[in-house]
């Protein structure tokens, strides 16, 4: 099948590329010419693994190509949206003006039969309204969002849990579902379930889904922060509740919260949009999950002036990791970086490391000082912070560490690392939502 894919962000490159190996003739669609530019000759314009194996592949065989330009578009049958859909700058709603400029681009190029397929998140009802937009031209909207990880991307497109298709009832459903099955027919055949909706519940089942992810997280840690207070672990805590299939053992890792391009602003949507149609407890929800987000960090910042004597003043703070997670080098609404920013802020001499990010958190916040290399990072370092847990990271070595630092003192804002082994190796060791004596008391002088 001849599709499209417009916005090739980290969505859209990922989507385009594994639809060229399911065999499809694919044409992704970008106004950025630096990231076209990049796709073209094989190489991902972000970090993501797997990705580039994909697109060199669909380039070899003919079945990929990248244009800046629409009119590349024109011979597509279905067309994916796959831009950005990023928090308002002024407000908490989803800002929807590159999707209506898509559609408005796009305009030319429909005509009866072809399918329109929006992956972006969205709030409820935008769909409804794009649809009625494009209905003089014939063509037909559904829209299948998309629940990929960054990091695990590639997989996660290649073999997802599902595939939500929202379409409209009436003339043009069973075609639309017919071509999405085309598209997908390599998942489906796999056995992954498949949901057929209307527009309004494949929306929903997107923020709702981001939504509830971020619920959890800030659940667990409240959770900490009661465990702190009361000398309980939330790591022990948290296996526990794991175990128990009814509430499952992912996204109960406790820390320094969640980040990223699409947990923060897609549960502010979620408020505005429960707050456009009146559904108090629901905007309530949003705002609680989004507050306890914030003290996760604020509490991260704030154990760390504990641990230099309630004075960040001059001391010298190394940061590990600067992507909001490992395996990504996007540092959208990075706790990593809110963390770095609020201690610098307070007068520390903070010096920001990670493998994969230190370009990009460097351009957007040059007033930090970024060492691409850990071991400069760390060198005459009073306090570590662990805020991304990337492997190597984990795989550190608490007597080599120690060599490097100037006081062997270590806040895991990721509870990351093996407590017992960082002690026997004579670091003072702190985790978060993990209480104990020690830990109450953990100032250094
Ligand atoms: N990043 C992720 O893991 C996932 C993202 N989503 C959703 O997918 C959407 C895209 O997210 P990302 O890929 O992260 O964003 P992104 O910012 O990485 O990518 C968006 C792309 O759209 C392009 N674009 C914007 N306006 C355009 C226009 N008028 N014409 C052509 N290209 C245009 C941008 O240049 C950019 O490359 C959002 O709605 C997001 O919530 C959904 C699932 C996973
Ligand atoms: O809509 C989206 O774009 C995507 O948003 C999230 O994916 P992503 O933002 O890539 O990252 P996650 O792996 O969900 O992690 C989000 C944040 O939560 C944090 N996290 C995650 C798990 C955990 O146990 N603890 C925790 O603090 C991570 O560090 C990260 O900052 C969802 O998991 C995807 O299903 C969804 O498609």
């Amino acid at each position: 099948m001849k599709i499209s894919v417009i916005g090739c962000g980290y969505l859209g490159a990922v989507h385009a590329a594994s639809l060229a190996s399911f065999g499809h003739q694919v044409i992704g669609v970008d106004h950025d010419e630096r990231k076209i530019e990049h796709l073209s000759r094989g190489f991902a314009p972000f970090f993501e693994a797997g990705l580039e194996p994909l697109l060199k592949a669909g380039l070899e065989q003919g079945r990929l190509s990248f244009s800046t330009d629409f009119a590349a578009l024109a011979e597509a049958e279905l067309h994916f949206i796959c831009v950005g859909t990023p928090q308002s700058k002024t407000t908490q709603e989803a800002d929807l003006s590159s999707l209506l400029s898509v559609v408005e681009g796009l305009h030319p190029y429909l005509r009866p039969g072809t399918l329109v397929v929006g992956k972006s998140t969205v709030p409820v009802g935008t769909a409804a309204a794009i649809a009625e937009a494009i209905a003089g031209t014939g063509a037909v909207l559904a829209w299948n969002p998309e629940f990929l990880r960054q990091g695990s991307a590639v997989a996660d497109s290649l073999q997802p849990d599902r595939l939500v298709y929202g379409i409209p009832k009436g003339i043009g459903a069973g075609r639309s579902q017919h071509l999405l099955d085309q598209v997908y027919a390599p998942i489906l055949a796999a056995g992954v379930p498949r949901l057929v909706t209307d527009l309004a519940t494949a929306e929903l089942t997107k923020v709702a889904a981001n939504a509830f992810l971020a619920l959890k997280l800030s659940y667990i840690n409240a959770v900490g922060e009661l465990c702190e207070a009361t000398g309980a672990d939330v790591t022990e805590l948290a296996r526990a509740l794991g175990l128990d299939e009814r509430i499952g053992a992912k996204y109960l890792a406790a820390g320094a919260g969640f980040g990223g391009g699409c947990l923060p602003k897609d549960i502010r949507s979620f408020r505005a949009q429960a707050a456009k149609h009146g559904i108090e407890p629901l905007e309530e929800l949003m705002s609680l999950i989004d507050g306890i987000n914030a003290d996760a960090r604020y509490r991260i910042a704030e154990a760390a002036s504990q641990l230099c004597s309630g004075t960040l003043a001059g001391k010298k703070i190394a940061i590990l990791g600067a992507a909001f997670k490992p395996n990504t080098d996007d540092i959208r609404d990075s706790p990593a970086l809110d963390v770095a920013l609020q201690l610098a802020q307070q007068g520390a001499e903070v010096v920001v490391t990670d493998p994969q990010a230190v370009n990009q958190a460097w351009l957007q916040y040059p007033q930090l000082r970024f060492e691409t290399q850990l071991d400069a990072a760390l060198q005459g370092a009073e306090l570590v912070v662990l805020m991304t847990e990337w492997q190597e990271y984990r795989q550190l070595q608490p007597a080599a560490v120690a060599s490097l630092v100037a006081r062997p003192v270590l806040l895991d804002g990721r509870n990351a690392l093996d407590a017992a082994s960082w002690r026997a190796a004579g670091w003072r060791y702190r985790g978060i939502g993990v209480g104990s004596a020690d830990q109450l008391t953990a100032d250094i002088s």
